[in-house]
């Protein structure tokens, strides 16, 4: 089966997604999740004007192949760009070859390992009062795990909070937005958030929290000591994941489990995490770690250790990439949660998908494929916009980890 077209799909259904189609001799097409948030045409212009031209002519069903043919023939190894434009090639070709096997692509990866995958949501509020009432919206809307985020007394605005409450839009500005950060203030806030929502609810659902990368290990070894008494799922990018060191200072103040790897894009940015047993769940997925082929690398490697999934899932994650992730979720043995951040109307309209939600769990769908198209007349209504992500910088003025 030959491959005899490619072409980027740039649109913007109330924010950016980047989506690469491919087509085959047989009539049988693919798509994948290439949207990098705040540098969308950077992927878009990597894969029209580098990656495309070497695709056509190739055989369709070569997916490893292909991968390290544009992995290792670009001589210029990993990074987001090039990570992100290998994995919506990937992942179209799992679409096509689960299509010509007339299956739901998590049959080829080896069928189901478990009924549903579990999911989070992402509560969020002002203060505390109003992060509970989150919470309380998505317990009764069955969810079994939730990540909960509050505005920081003193602070104008902070990570995870917004008016959207269903879903989070850090991406905003036409010019990259600044916000002022403290670590006391946070740290003299997060456990009263914990300990309110442990109060009200008890302990029977999953809580989470992000503290996106805003900590210094030591300070993070804090954190975690202090929210030990509210048994947290797990605590997410306590501290930058550069030095993978520094989380074996956090280890030796802090049994609270850690998640890291939204921002990873291979098995080489984890594998010290991993194999030094520093991290509890890795959040690698499908758009910014290479596609479904060497996500399930970095699964096997994060098995030995015990580590488990947790992948990424924000609203800046494509439905293509959700479909996808889900049915590497609903396949792989060592999966722990999935995040999920509800897209909008329009959003979902442009990409009209088979999986769905049930009672804190989704389904990946059993249509053939990855079970997630796009409306390419719908999607051309909406054109690309420019927006950043925010910045964030101390009350001094310092430029600091947003
Ligand atoms: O969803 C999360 O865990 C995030 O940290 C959201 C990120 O800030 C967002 O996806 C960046 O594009
Ligand atoms: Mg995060």
């Amino acid at each position: 089966m030959k491959i005899t077209g490619a072409r980027v799909i740039v649109t913007c259904p109330d924010r950016n997604f980047v989506t690469l189609k491919i087509e085959t001799d047989q009539g049988l097409t693919g798509i994948g999740d290439a949207t990098l948030n705040g540098r969308e045409l950077a992927v878009a212009s990597y894969l029209t004007d580098h990656v495309i031209p070497c695709l056509i002519g190739r055989d369709a069903h070569r997916i490893e192949d292909i991968w390290q043919y544009l992995y290792r023939g670009a001589y210029w190894r990993r990074g987001p760009v090039t990570m992100s434009a290998i994995a919506a090639v990937d992942t179209a070709l799992w679409d096509i070859k689960a299509k010509a096997a007339g299956l739901p692509l998590y049959q080829l990866l080896g069928g189901r390992s478990r009924d549903g995958v579990m999911i989070y949501g992402h509560a969020n509020g002002g203060d505390i009062a109003e992060t509970v009432d989150e919470v309380q919206r998505y317990i009764e809307m069955g969810y079994k795990a939730i990540r909960a985020q509050s505005g920081v007394p003193g602070l104008a605005s902070t990570y995870g909070v917004s008016k959207d409450k269903m879903f989070y839009e850090p991406a905003d500005g036409a010019l990259p937005t600044e916000n002022i950060w403290s670590t006391e203030k946070y740290l003299d806030h997060a456990p009263k958030l914990f300990d309110a929502l442990r109060s009200r609810f008890g302990f029977e659902h999953h809580l989470l929290h992000d503290v996106h990368h805003r900590l210094t290990p030591i300070e993070a070894g804090r954190l975690g000591k202090s929210l030990e008494p509210y048994r947290l799922f797990w605590m997410e990018d306590p501290t930058p994941a550069e030095n993978q060191e520094a989380f074996r200072l956090i280890r030796q103040h802090t049994v609270t489990p850690i998640a890291v790897g939204e921002v990873f894009n291979t098995i080489w940015d984890a594998k010290d995490l991993i194999q030094n047993q520093l991290i509890d769940y890795i959040r690698a997925t499908v758009v910014h770690a290479g596609g479904i082929s060497h996500l399930r690398r970095i699964a096997d490697l994060a098995a030995l250790y015990q580590v488990r999934t947790g992948c990424h899932g924000a609203t800046d994650l494509s439905p293509v990439c959700m479909g996808a992730a889900l049915h590497f979720d609903i396949s792989v043995p060592n999966f722990g949660v999935q995040e999920y951040m509800r897209h909008t109307e329009a959003t979902d309209a442009v990409f009209p998908h088979a999986y769905s939600f049930d009672a804190g769990y989704m389904l990946p769908g059993d249509v053939p494929g990855h079970g997630v198209e796009i409306d390419e007349a719908l999607a051309a209504k909406y054109p690309y916009q420019p927006s950043y992500l925010p910045v964030n910088r101390l009350e001094d003025g310092t430029l600091w980890n947003w």
